[in-house]
């Protein structure tokens, strides 16, 4: 990327030009100790991915986390921008010193994961306003806004592009902008808040070396001038961009073989006994010591930990020398055998709560039994340790204070009113339709073609009652179908689609739930009744119905809900499970029972499954719409004389007893009553990390 542009910015790092839009521009530096963290497995204690991982993403500094596959590059990178779930997190994150606020810091951070997650009918400018609009805070004029993400646009070289519709991106190929464009939206996205450290997964997968190297330019670029501090891992990174990195953090099997600055990665090794080939660049020399896991990984691993315990003893000690601790009474004791993070965490401990253990730590170092080094193979020794830039520059917080826990957000962090959060989904709900016409154009064709296919099928209905009153259940029962299927499976469908923006959306404090789902069903109900209109006016006219307006306005009612209740259930079908295909299966299973029980194909319902008719809102729905037909119909027998009570005809299995207006308002309860679980279930889903 050429850096004239980004230099050039008029805004001089600590003097913004808009300086009231920064949530806050203090350069923040990470440091995490003794991070473990476990995911549920059947063997006690669980699974651990992370262990004991004490460092530093220091302010305003590029660091690249890198490590074999499997190491626990994202996890960490997860728990650094405190957006994990699902395991057990122990350990302790201090933002400049002071205990992390979850909340707190997820607003004041950005995060871009591996996959870029944008609506693909959003223009670039339209996906960067909608993070603005309900990112920052609502007291900001549009107009403010606006200048911010033109000020990001220009320093992301997106400017050419802003009004280009992303597009999708479906395995490579895409329509719409580069994939190149697509990361730098993303980046963009979390920039929007003026976000003090920004964590990217992987940033340059999937793009070609110009366009990682661009990309990688510029958030060195952000690091340096803009104060920003950048933790991002990263698979074997060329030599251009590793000139990049101010500082690595090297992972393995879960454990920390080395934080600091990438310059001096070489001379640590080579102190540590693991001199880099001539021919190896320092990526490929750090990568391929990862592979030897046998020795080289737990060397490096104990290695580390005991630059850290050297570290704090020395700090002991200078605290001490200084009179700045008093010897006192003894709380705990370093031992030969225990572990190397539970030494950390002791020697922390003393120097946490200042007084009280360090008579006892002071003693053993006198002794000279700092601690124990058991754990780690004793042949080939550093020559030299080397003090680590990561090594804790304060006291190292004790494992039993209280620790981070796992979390995932769920939106507590919104700024904006829920209102304002509706109103901007809506607009881009509605941008969403019309910018797609295809889809809108699919589901209207598929409404018309069946309309045709019944229509053909049963097309002007005969009016006598052998085969005209079964013929008319039929083509009811069709239309009731088709008013169930096709609903629930394009509800499902899109959701499971919208899902994954919904996700990063609400982990990323744009807007609560209930925001995105009254917005949706808004922006939907028009075309919803749209879709309803065609189907019901075409059907209704082509097979012939009683021609009056109070019985086409009934059966277009029934319908109406009959679909909005289908859409109710492919939503919450999609919420049930993560995986499309075991929600599409779950929605297919409620399909059978619900297209059984109308009372059209049985002639009798056993009682111990009556229950699916009193339930069913396609039972009620198939009833009111046979009803309405039935009442005041003119049938004739096959002799020609005129049934004077049609009604007769309609199989008990069929007729519920209620009337037609019964029916709707039944459905009309269903409706609220599912859209009501629908919401809740989604919120669950939310709050329990399953969405
Ligand atoms: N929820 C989970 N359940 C089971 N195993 C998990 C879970 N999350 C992570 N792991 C395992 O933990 C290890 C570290 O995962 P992580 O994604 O952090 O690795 P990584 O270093 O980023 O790997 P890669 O470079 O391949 O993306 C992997 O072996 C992974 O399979």
């Amino acid at each position: 990327m050429p850096e004239r542009n980004l230099l050039s910015s008029p805004a001089s790092p600590r003097e913004p030009s808009t300086p009231s839009l920064a949530v806050n521009r203090h350069p923040c530096e990470i440091r995490f100790q003794n991070l473990s963290f476990h995911v549920p497995h059947k063997g006690e204690g669980g699974l651990p991915i992370l262990n004991g991982v004490t460092g530093v993403c220091r302010a305003s500094k590029m660091v690249a986390v890198m490590g074999p596959s499997g190491a626990g590059k994202s996890t960490l990178l997860k728990i650094l921008a405190c957006n994990v779930s699902g395991g057990e997190l122990q350990g302790t994150i201090l933002v400049n010193g002071q205990l992390v606020h979850p909340k707190e810091f997820r607003n004041q951070s950005a995060v871009v994961w591996q996959s870029d997650v944008l609506l693909s009918s959003s223009t670039v400018k339209e996906a960067l306003m909608t993070s603005a609009l309900l990112k920052l805070p609502q007291t900001l004029s549009r107009s403010r806004k606006e200048e911010r993400v033109e000020q990001i646009l220009e320093e992301l070289e997106l400017q050419s592009v802003k009004n280009n519709m992303i597009g999708e991106d479906m395995d490579g190929a895409v329509s719409g902008i580069s994939g190149g464009e697509r990361r730098r939206v993303s980046v963009g996205i979390g920039l929007v808040t003026d976000a003090r450290a920004i964590f990217l997964d992987e940033p340059t997968t999937g793009l070609d070396s110009d366009s990682a190297e661009q990309l990688i330019a510029l958030l060195s670029h952000l690091a340096a001038h803009k104060h920003r501090s950048i933790v991002l891992t990263i698979h074997q990174p060329s030599s251009d961009i590793c000139e990049r990195f101010d500082d690595l953090i090297l992972l393995s099997c879960g454990r920390m073989l080395y934080c600091g600055p990438w310059g001096d990665a070489d001379s640590y090794f080579a102190s540590a006994g693991f001199e880099r080939p001539g021919y190896r660049s320092t990526a490929e020399h750090i990568l391929t010591l990862c592979k030897d896991k046998e020795y080289a990984v737990p060397f490096l691993a104990g290695q580390y930990q005991k630059s850290l315990i050297d570290h704090a003893l020395h700090r002991l000690d200078s605290q001490v020398s200084m009179g700045g601790i008093k010897r006192g009474s003894s709380i705990g004791r370093l031992s030969r055998n225990s572990s190397f993070a539970a030494e950390v965490g002791k020697v922390g401990a003393a120097l946490a709560r200042g007084s009280s253990l360090i008579v006892d730590i002071e003693a053993q170092a006198q002794r000279g039994a700092h601690v124990s080094y058991a754990d780690m193979p004793q042949s080939a020794p550093p020559r030299h340790s080397v003090p680590l830039q990561s090594v804790p520059s304060q006291a190292l917080l004790p494992d039993e204070l209280p620790s981070t826990s796992s979390q995932l957000v769920t939106g507590d962090e919104v700024v904006t009113a829920g209102w304002y959060q509706v109103h901007v989904l809506s607009l881009r709900f509605l941008r969403s339709w019309y910018r797609c016409p295809v889809n809108l154009a699919i589901q209207g064709a598929q409404y018309i073609f069946f309309a045709l296919l019944i229509g053909a099928t049963y097309w002007r209905l005969g009016s006598d009652s052998a085969g005209g009153s079964f013929d008319r259940l039929a083509s009811l029962w069709f239309v009731a179908s088709c008013m169930v299927l096709q609903p629930g499976n394009n509800a499902c469908t899109i959701m499971y689609s919208e899902k994954p923006l919904l996700r990063r959306e609400i982990s990323n404090g744009l807007y609560h739930y209930s925001s995105f789902f009254i917005a949706k069903g808004l922006v939907s109900l028009p075309f919803q009744l749209m879709f309803a209109c065609i189907f019901t006016g075409s059907v209704y006219f082509l097979v012939g119905y009683q021609i009056t307006v109070v019985k086409f306005f009934l059966f277009f009612a029934l319908n109406f809900e009959l679909l909005l209740i289908s859409e109710t259930l492919g939503i919450l079908c999609a919420g049930l499970h993560r995986n499309e295909l075991v929600g599409m299966i779950i929605l297919a299973t409620f399909y059978v029972p619900l297209l059984m029980f109308t009372g059209f194909i049985q002639t009798h319902t056993p009682v111990y499954l009556a229950w699916i008719k009193k339930i069913s809102y396609v039972a009620y729905g198939y009833s009111g719409l046979v009803k309405n037909e039935f009442e005041g119909l003119h049938i004739h027998t096959t002799q020609g004389m005129e049934i004077p009570d049609p009604t007769g005809l309609i199989p008990a299995n069929i007729e519920n007893g209620l009337s037609v207006a019964m029916d709707a308002v039944i459905m009309l309860g269903i409706l609220i009553g599912m859209r009501v679980v629908a919401y809740l279930q989604m919120t669950l889903a939310i709050k329990f990390h399953k969405l």
